[in-house]
């Protein structure tokens, strides 16, 4: 059985109607090139993004010297042994783009290349590789202010291609990119985000030729294509996710317009939505198609960044309506090339057809670290394990390739191993150009120490992707680059489909391998590769205890971190708590100490109060037992005189001694008693009135001590000094009641706290008059005794016959004798007298 032409698969991609016919090329020799060419891998360092220079990252980057690189792993133990004794891993690239290297840089080393490439028909893969966050989509896709490679090379290849384009005279209008465009402006009219808006702002009209967003830069306008000048281009482009392992067309004009519709009806129906995906398939030589892919034909590099624009808002509506996370899948943007010679006025004839595709992969990361769960663990589990596979890929591929050269023919060991492109949709799709086209990776290098573990793995993948070789380079559309060998193993591979269609479709896969020379050696080797299968699966079981090994040395880890940050916790709580406990301690003191301050003045206050009665009480008795004692001496003498009386008027009987006996009562009479007692009392009250003083004294000190000086200087304003006055002129016992008066007034400032205090500490309480120490009580004697005295007077009078006793204030001159009684003042007399004197005069 014959293989069919490639050029049917060709013819297959137009319109089987076309009105166009296109013809095999003739002219193919010269491209039918085998050449030993080595896969390229750059490394491209970021800077320190401004959230890692707010955490304080350090570099994890000991050294770049030329093309090799040094990084210091952040957990040795983690490493692989060469790294743990050498406690750096380094690595060796084909060029290290540093930190400063701008994107214009990047472009020109790398896809300037690759564009010459495209021209000449050799499918070309630029890849960049990285961990999370390494600067993967800033160099493929880049910024509109740093436009990044696929921008730039789009630039560059319509800027080469000039109106050396044409299109397809009859095309699918659904195919067309203005009608993508259209739909994905309508979508994004609709759609509430004013970013949107402002983004459908930019779409003018794209297909009338208004420059593309980044077709201001000179630098990209280079003309890369040279010969050929007689042939014509087609240009068309995919764009392309692979989201847990499923391929998505970020060109889908249906998923544009149902999300148009969900998003018309709001929010709520979010889980309608549901993206198509897509299938592969393997068409001849052994290539992966995916099945159902729109390939947009555009015209100029304007069209191609509005629909860069589009498939990225496919992407972010996905996004937003599936709720996932744009890096979590890989993107795959693709640029076909069809050269086509012109035969006549409307036939034209396929000379070559090229692709250039631009790969940014997703990031890997660590469960552990990202301490996902959920839909985002199967995202990051899918990620890592599509990495992991490519990782498997490049290893087997540098495996083969070195069983290949190596000369010892006997060794047992020279069995090549299977690559296992199969196990993921994405190295399923790379496996051509791994294995044939031409690919430079870019490895994208976090500077942080805090990445440097995951950095290192990174490296060391693409660092295996560095030794490969690939030995075809390959044109598609023209049947007679393929080798006899192949087509005899094409027709081998129908043979084997043919006998054993419920077979897996390893062998299928297997028969585009020049290695196969016939249909026994093919079972022979599928044999061996179902023992190495048994032998993978053994050793996929060991990465996977390795794997929960790490994982849990990585819980390990955190479970030590955690324990450090609780104890941190704890001696902050701890310290917190004494400082609460010594400024409770220190307020309860300093309250004792003022309390204790407090008493005191009030138990000195109260001990001069009563020092003061008890002095006035002595005075008072003092001076009251010196009257008693005076007046019983008066009463003996009376008595005694009395006697001596009787005993003369029982001896004399005549009136005459009875006027004789008058006589001598005069004389004898102590006139000068009287003025003794003045004196006394005068003496008495300048003694009380000292006392007085010292008294107010104290009641000041006692008041300042127990309300402060302005309520003291209030109360000596108003109350205090008017009584203090008072209590200066009047008597004693008058000031007696006026000092309980007051301290009663007194004590009505204080609080009930206050009181209780006082009442608790001295037993008195000076509302209850009762408790008071009864200062009427010297009063009430004074009267007694003056009522005694008064009586013995009487008892004088009678015995005198009504006699007064008189005083004589002679200071004028004048004869002012005027009467007193005991408990009138000597102040009194005085005024008195002087009253009397007046009105005499
Ligand atoms: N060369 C560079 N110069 C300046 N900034 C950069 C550079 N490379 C990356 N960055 C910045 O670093 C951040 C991360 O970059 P980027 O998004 O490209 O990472 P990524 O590897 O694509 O991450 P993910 O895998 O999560 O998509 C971005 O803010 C980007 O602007």
């Amino acid at each position: 059985m014959s293989s069919s032409p490639p050029i049917v698969r060709y013819l297959q991609f137009e319109n089987e109607d076309s009105e166009t016919e296109i013809h095999d090329s003739k002219n193919n020799e010269n491209l039918n090139t085998t050449n030993s060419e080595r896969i390229k891998v750059f490394l491209r360092l970021r800077p320190f993004t401004v959230d890692e220079i707010a955490r304080g990252e350090k570099s994890a980057v000991l050294q770049v010297k030329e093309n090799r690189i040094s990084i210091r792993p952040r957990n040795r133990t983690y490493m692989s042994s060469e790294v743990q004794t050498a406690n750096e891993a380094t690595f060796e690239f084909d060029e290290i783009f540093q930190d400063t290297i701008p994107q214009s840089a990047v472009f020109k080393k790398v896809a300037i290349p690759f564009i010459r490439k495209l021209f000449s028909g050799q499918n070309s893969m630029i890849l960049a590789y990285g961990i999370t966050n390494a600067g993967k989509t800033h160099t493929i896709l880049g910024t509109e202010a740093e436009p990044g490679l696929i921008p730039r090379s789009i630039d560059a290849i319509f800027y080469s291609l000039k109106d050396k384009i044409i299109q397809s005279p009859r095309r699918d209008e659904k195919e067309s990119a203005k009608y993508l465009i259209e739909c994905c402006r309508s979508v994004l009219f609709n759609a509430k985000d004013e970013n949107w808006n402002s983004f459908t702002d930019s779409f003018s009209d794209p297909v009338t030729g208004v420059p593309g967003l980044f077709t201001d830069e000179k630098e990209n306008n280079i003309s890369l294509l040279s010969g050929n000048e007689s042939l014509l281009f087609q240009v068309a482009v995919s764009y392309f996710e692979i989201y847990n392992d499923r391929c998505y067309d970020l060109f889908d004009v249906d998923t544009l317009l149902e999300a148009q519709k969900i998003l018309k009806r709001g929010q709520k129906s979010t889980t309608k939505y549901r993206r198509q995906g897509l299938k592969l398939k393997e068409v001849q030589n052994g290539k992966i198609k995916i099945e159902g892919l729109h390939e947009i034909e555009v015209s100029s590099s304007s069209e191609v960044h509005r629909l860069l624009q589009c498939g990225l808002k496919n992407r972010q509506i996905a996004e937003t309506l599936c709720n996932r996370h744009s890096s979590r899948s890989h993107t795959v943007f693709n640029v076909n090339l069809k050269a086509l010679q012109k035969v006549s006025k409307k036939e034209y004839r396929l000379d070559f057809q090229s692709t250039l595709s631009f790969v940014d992969l997703a990031g890997s990361e660590r469960t552990t670290k990202t301490n996902v769960s959920g839909e985002r663990l199967k995202e990051t589990a899918q990620i890592n394990k599509s990495l992991m596979n490519l990782g498997q890929c490049l290893e087997a591929l540098r495996r083969n390739q070195r069983i290949r050269e190596s000369k010892d023919e006997e060794n047992p060991k020279r069995k090549l191993l299977l690559v296992p492109y199969r196990q993921s949709k994405l190295t399923l799709l790379f496996r051509d150009f791994l294995q044939n086209g031409s690919t430079v990776m870019i490895a994208a290098c976090s500077p942080a120490s805090s990445d440097a573990d995951e950095t290192i793995h990174a490296l060391r993948t693409a660092s295996f992707a560095k030794e490969l070789k690939y030995s075809h380079i390959q044109v598609y559309g023209n049947p007679n680059l393929f080798s006899n060998q192949t087509k005899h193993l094409n027709e081998l591979r129908h043979t084997t489909t043919e006998r054993n269609q419920s077979d897996d479709d390893t062998a299928k896969l297997m028969v585009n391998d020049e290695r196969f020379q016939d249909f026994d050696e093919l079972l022979l080797e599928i044999e061996s590769l179902r023992e190495r299968l048994a032998f993978a699966e053994s050793r996929a079981l060991i990465i996977e205890s390795e794997i929960r090994d790490e994982v849990a040395r990585e819980m390990e880890e955190a479970l030590h971190k955690m324990e450090k940050q609780f104890r941190v916790k704890l001696e902050e709580a701890t310290q917190f708590h004494e400082e609460r406990l010594e400024k409770r301690v220190h307020l309860i003191t300093t309250t004792a100490r003022k309390e204790l301050g407090y008493g005191a003045a009030h138990r000195a206050a109260e001990h001069a109060m009563l020092n003061y009665y008890k002095d006035k009480w002595e005075a008072e008795r003092s001076l009251h037992e010196f009257e008693l004692s005076q007046l019983k001496q008066k009463l003996r003498e009376r008595n005694l005189e009395r006697d001596q009386l009787k005993e003369l008027l029982s001896d004399r009987t005549t009136t005459n001694e009875k006027v004789s006996r008058q006589n001598v009562f005069t004389q004898t009479e102590d006139f000068a008693e009287p003025q003794k007692q003045i004196s006394k009392k005068l003496d008495n009250r300048n003694e009380l009135s000292n006392l007085l003083e010292n008294f107010v004294e104290t009641v000041k000190r006692f008041t300042q001590h127990l309300f402060g000086e302005d309520t003291w200087q209030q109360i000596e304003n108003s109350y205090l000094v008017s009584m203090i006055e008072e209590l200066a002129q009047e008597e004693c016992e008058i000031g007696q009641i006026r000092m309980i008066d007051y301290l009663n007034r007194m004590f009505q400032f204080l609080n009930v706290s206050a009181k209780q205090d006082i009442i608790r500490r001295h037993g008195i309480d000076p509302t209850n008059h009762e408790s008071l120490p009864d200062m009427n009580q010297n009063k009430r004697r004074r009267e007694r005794r003056k009522k005694q005295t008064e009586i013995s007077n009487e008892s004088y009078q009678v015995n005198t016959k009504n006699d007064s006793i008189e005083a004589t204030d002679c200071s004028d001159g004048f004869d002012n004798s005027t009467s007193f009684l005991s408990t009138t003042t000597p102040d009194k007399v005085i005024k008195k007298s002087r009253r009397s004197r007046k009105t005499k005069k």
